[in-house]
């Protein structure tokens, strides 16, 4: 279970970008963040595997509080936690094999990484979650020779050789087109539901978030005013998620202006 309470987050002393925010996810389900540009998305779920600092507040991954983690212990955390990027963050002149082995980095000693010496287990897995998403044929090719759809699936079986507790995506299918796009977010959804990972995906495509997620949360200047089920993504819904400026916010009083 992902549970954050009253996170603030501000960037160099400034006004706050996340605002007191809560939000729990239980088991496997698929959460989408939606929201306009600025709303603080990125920011959220990189506190959550801390490439960003949370100014206050609290982060809990299975019992274990991640804000106040330093050093070994939360570099233990951040393999429990896997990400997908927009722009896949390969290593393009290595294999497919080479880059997926690359989740594995800190569960193996720096010497069997560097002599690609990685353990049968680890091959073992690497083939299965490759054959799953069906790039295993690619294992010895370079990454800089797939399509944009097929790197990504190397960046999905990166995360997963983490062994992770949760899934993060952000903004995992911009860069590809929309058909592509719409394969890697069922992906995304059924693997979520065969490993029992909870996911969650930061996304503009709002159509494909109603289509492959179980839940939406809407972000509005750092606050969620939607947090429910895609059918109740209504018109009403879009229109407070989507208006307004950061400006028009700041005057408010802490409940985001209608
Ligand atoms: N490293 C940073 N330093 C200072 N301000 C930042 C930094 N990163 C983000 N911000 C600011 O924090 C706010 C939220 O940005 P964030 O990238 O989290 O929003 P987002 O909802 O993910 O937007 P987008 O959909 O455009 O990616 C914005 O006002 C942005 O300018």
């Amino acid at each position: 279970m992902l549970k954050i309470t009253d996170l603030v987050k501000r960037y160099d002393g400034g006004e706050p970008v996340l605002k007191n925010l809560d939000l729990t996810i239980e088991g496997e389900s698929v959460v989408s963040i939606i929201g306009s540009s600025g709303a603080g998305k990125s920011t959220l779920l990189r506190c959550i595997n801390r490439l960003v600092e949370p100014t206050s507040g609290s982060i809990v991954l299975n019992g274990t509080e991640l804000t106040s983690l330093r050093g070994g212990k939360l570099r233990a955390a951040r393999r429990k936690i896997g990400m997908v990027f927009q722009g896949f963050n390969l290593v393009e002149r290595l294999t497919v094999m080479e880059n997926v082995q690359s989740g594995r980095l800190g569960y193996i000693s720096s010497w069997a990484a560097i002599m690609r010496r990685y353990p049968k287990k680890d091959i073992r897995r690497a083939y299965e979650l490759m054959e799953r998403v069906g790039i295993a044929h690619y294992a010895n090719t370079r990454a800089d020779q797939l399509s944009g759809g097929e790197r990504q699936r190397v960046g999905v079986v990166r995360a997963l050789m983490q062994d992770p507790e949760i899934l993060l995506a952000d903004e995992p299918t911009a860069s590809l087109d929309p058909k592509t796009s719409e394969q890697i977010m069922g992906l995304l959804r059924d693997l979520a539901g065969e490993l029992k990972l909870p996911v969650l995906i930061n996304i503009h495509n709002v159509a494909e978030a109603k289509e492959y997620t179980d839940r939406i949360v809407g972000m509005r200047y750092g606050r969620i005013i939607f947090d429910d089920v895609p059918s109740k993504l209504d018109r009403d819904a879009m229109d407070r998620i989507y208006s307004g400026s950061p400006h028009a916010d700041r005057s408010d009083t802490g409940v985001a202006a209608q």
